[in-house]
């Protein structure tokens, strides 16, 4: 506060008005500035006038309470304050008088400092100088500056100046007193040091005073002048500040620019490094490719080689093979020959068939196309148990003789082509029907039925019991068992349908039970051949199969009766069998049938009592068999019409009647005396039917041509087999060759593919060599060019670096220079 002060004698008070300001002495006015009049109370001795004598500024009040207020703290609850602010004492006595001035911050209570700054002139001197009331006495506390002396001179003018250096000057009180006269005495003197001399003068105060006013117009002329260079040398300080601001603002891009290269080096580096390390596993992984390729192509050449060397061989073989060629063509020759001799062959074989064929069929023939075979069954239990007699004699069986006691010693010879005693069993008499079944695969119709009495064994003969096959199962069996043999020269086509004839009515016993009862009727389909349409032609292509069909037909005829004995006995059972076949040597084709028939029982030939039902069958049976035999009578004696439509049997059986057919006759007979009637009526139908059929001059065959075509036949058959046996060793013979050509043909076929693949792996994998090591090259490049890359990054890093260093040491010396330059001015000043 004191440095504040600019004139002598001046002091402050930092606390309020009291009574220790002197009152008494000669005061001469007291103004309340921005206040009103207080008048003098208690200890004070004063009265204090409203606020007058001022020229601009505003009034301000507080109702704060003023700190160490004084003895009249409302003082300083007004101010006058404002910029141009001044007050003026008019018509004051000439003379000295002290001036208090009083002052208190109530406007800018909550600071800061320097928010208001002025300076105070009274008679237009300076006496306090830059006076911030806050920061010296802070807010609402009251500051005096006392004991400022004035002289008035003859105007009577006090006149006082507030001006301000930040923000407006602010005033809360005057007091203007009478200045007592200073004594001579008391006029101090002071000494001076003179700037030329050195010598001390005697000053007075009011000298001194002067001087220092002068002095301080001088200092304050200086101070400004140092002021303006002060502000130049801020103004460099701060362009001299500003670029180094720049240059470390430049200085810090080139660090961010640096930071960013070396970032971007330690990047590139590690990019390097990893594909340096992935090159290195390149070519780590081609030096072991390399050793394999190596290895394969060692292994490819070693099969090369290997390859050449079969190749050679077989090059060799073709040559030696091609060499051969006239050989081979001789054997071509000689091949050619035997298929011709095989074609030959084949046509003598065919007409070896076929003579055999007619020779076999002359044979039998000669035997007789119609034969008749007699059976006698043995005696029933029954019969023996009522002590039945034999009336047949079977000791001329062999000749085919058979004699029948009829009564009392007279007999009557029968003679037949075979006759069977009962101990003959089922493979006797099928060993000799069996020679048909060959005619009918030859392509000839057969027929073979059982003619006799009831009970006489017929169906026994024909079907015979499980145990015991009869001829139906024998025949089949052995007819599947040729057409097995012959398969290799001629396929069959085997059927079966299965036939009974009741009254006179053909039912199909293969059909359904719809169809059973619709009416059969006989066809001819083409020249001699009847069919019966719409009946069941099973086809079959074994015995089992055949047997089964024929079993399902037995069956059938039981559905018909209660008592299927009962039943056989009175109707016709037919089995036939349809046999296509084709010859695979000259595609002949052929279709010929077999007729297996169990006829109904034949003693109701003579049963003429009985009536009804009974009769009509009876009648039925009698008209059929008694056709049968003229039919079979006007083929014998080659009549010129035959009357086959008589009778249904007859009717179906008119293509296997007749012509190149063979029919087989088997008359069942009864040993025991009392059937002897049926007996005698049986073998004479038979002896009517083979007598008139076969007549002397057949039956009296030359059995020495007989004898002859036999052994032309056993010659022929010979020469046929040595034949075929020639022609199959030439065909294997032929084959095994070619066979062989054929190996090895193969074999070169097959070296030469393998050979080709060698090639075509060897050519893929060494362009797959040339692909990688292409590859190694390419990445070799590029590593190349990013070590490049690398060492000119590295090279610029370096560059930016010296620069930087060589920017920061020019912007460290600028520094330097600066603060040389402020210190020294400094120092001057
Ligand atoms: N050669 C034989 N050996 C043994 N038993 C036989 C012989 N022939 C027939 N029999 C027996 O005689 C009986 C009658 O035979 P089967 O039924 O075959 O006669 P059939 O002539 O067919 O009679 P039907 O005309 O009534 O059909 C049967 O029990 C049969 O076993």
């Amino acid at each position: 506060m004191d440095s504040m002060l600019c004139v002598f004698g001046s002091r402050s008070i930092q606390s309020g008005l009291t009574n220790t300001n002197n009152f008494k002495e000669r005061p001469v006015i007291f103004v309340n500035a921005g206040g009103g009049a207080i008048k003098k109370e208690g200890d004070i001795n004063l009265d204090i006038e409203k606020d007058c004598c001022f020229e601009g500024g505003d009034v301000i009040r507080t109702d704060e309470s003023i700190i160490n207020g004084g003895d009249i703290p409302s003082v300083y609850q007004s101010a006058r304050f404002g910029t141009n602010l001044s007050y003026k004492f008019n018509d004051m006595p000439a003379g000295e008088y002290l001036v208090d001035l009083h002052f208190a911050e109530i406007v800018h209570t909550n600071g800061p400092k320097g928010m208001r700054v002025f300076d105070v002139f009274i008679q237009e001197e300076k006496v306090i100088s830059e006076l911030d009331v806050y920061s010296i006495v802070g807010a609402n506390k009251p500051l005096q500056v006392v004991d400022v002396r004035v002289s008035v001179g003859e105007d009577g003018v006090i006149f006082m100046r507030f001006d301000g250096v930040v923000g407006s000057p602010i005033v809360s009180g005057i007091y203007i007193k009478q200045a007592t006269e200073l004594p001579k005495s008391s006029v101090k003197q002071e000494l001076l040091l003179c700037n030329n001399c050195a010598a001390e003068v005697k000053v007075s105060s009011d000298q001194n005073r002067v001087m220092r006013t002068n002095s301080l117009a001088r200092y304050e002329k200086k101070i400004e002048e140092l002021k303006a260079q002060c502000q130049l040398k801020t103004d460099e300080c701060h362009e001299a500040w500003m670029s180094l601001t720049a240059a470390n603002e430049e200085l810090e891009k080139i660090r961010m620019e640096l930071d960013n290269r070396f970032f971007r080096n330690m990047q590139l580096d590690q990019a390097m490094q990893k594909q340096n390390a992935e090159l290195r596993d390149v070519s780590r992984r081609y030096e072991c490719d390399k050793k394999l390729w190596a290895a394969a192509i060692d292994d490819f050449e070693k099969k090369i080689k290997m390859m050449k060397i079969e190749h050679s061989q077989l090059f060799h073989e073709a040559h030696a093979c091609a060499n051969t060629i006239p050989e081979l063509n001789k054997m071509i020759i000689a091949v050619q020959d035997i298929v011709a001799q095989h074609e030959d062959l084949k046509l003598k074989l065919n007409e070896e068939q076929a003579k055999s064929k007619k020779l076999y069929n002359q044979a039998l023939e000669a035997k007789g196309n119609i034969r008749v075979f007699c059976r006698c069954r043995p005696l029933t239990k029954e019969e023996m148990s009522i002590g039945c007699q034999t009336v047949v004699d079977f000791s001329a069986a062999k000749d085919g003789d058979l004699t029948v006691i009829t009564s009392g010693s007279t007999k009557k010879i029968f003679k037949f082509d075979r006759v069977y005693a009962p101990k003959d069993d089922q493979v006797d008499v099928f060993a000799d029907a069996s020679a048909l079944v060959t005619s009918v695969l030859d392509g000839y119709n057969v027929c073979i039925f059982a003619y006799g009495q009831t009970g006489t064994g017929k169906t026994f003969t024909m079907e015979g019991t499980k145990q015991n096959r009869g001829v139906n199962y024998r025949t089949l069996h052995q007819l599947f068992k040729i057409a097995e043999e012959r398969k290799e020269t001629v396929t069959y086509d085997i059927s079966v349908s299965v036939l009974e004839v009741y009254n006179e009515q053909i039912r199909d016993l293969l059909a359904t039970s719809t169809a059973t009862t619709k009416r059969l009727d006989i066809k001819q389909v083409s020249d001699g051949v009847q069919h019966v349409p719409g009946i069941v032609e099973a086809k079959v292509e074994n015995i089992k199969q055949a047997w089964d069909v024929l079993q399902a037909g037995s069956n059938a005829r039981a559905v018909g009766s209660n008592n299927v004995n009962e039943r056989s006995s009175r109707s016709h059972c037919m089995l036939c069998t349809m046999v296509r076949a084709k010859n695979l040597v000259n595609d002949e084709c052929t279709m010929s049938k077999l007729w297996l028939v169990d006829l109904a029982g034949s003693e109701r030939l003579a049963k003429t009592e009985v009536q009804g039902e009974r009769l009509k069958e009876a009648q039925n049976i009698n008209r059929s068999l008694s056709a049968l035999g003229d039919v079979i009578s006007c083929l014998a004696n080659k009549s010129s019409h035959i009357p086959y439509r008589n009778s249904k049997l007859t009717h179906l059986l008119q293509d296997s009647l007749g012509g190149d057919s063979k029919t087989l006759m088997l008359v069942q007979i009864s040993p025991s005396e009392h059937d002897i009637g049926e007996t005698l009526s049986s073998l004479n139908f038979a002896t009517r039917v083979r007598g008139v059929e076969l007549g002397p001059a057949k039956k009296q065959i030359d059995m020495g041509e007989l004898q002859k075509f036999k052994t032309m036949l056993d010659k022929a058959k010979q020469e046929l087999r040595s034949k075929e046996d020639a022609m199959r060793k030439l065909e294997e013979g032929f084959q095994n060759v070619e066979g062989k050509a054929k190996v090895k043909d193969q074999l070169f076929k097959n070296q030469q593919e393998k050979f080709n693949e060698l090639e075509s792996q060897l050519a893929s994998k060494t362009e797959l060599c040339r692909q990688l090591e292409k590859q190694l090259l390419q990445l070799s490049e590029g590593k190349k060019e990013k070590e490049e890359i690398c060492s000119d990054f590295q090279q610029k890093v370096n560059e930016l670096e010296k620069k930087l260093k060589e920017q920061e040491e020019a912007a460290s010396m600028n520094l330097h220079c600066m603060v040389l330059t402020i210190l020294t001015y400094n120092i001057n000043f």
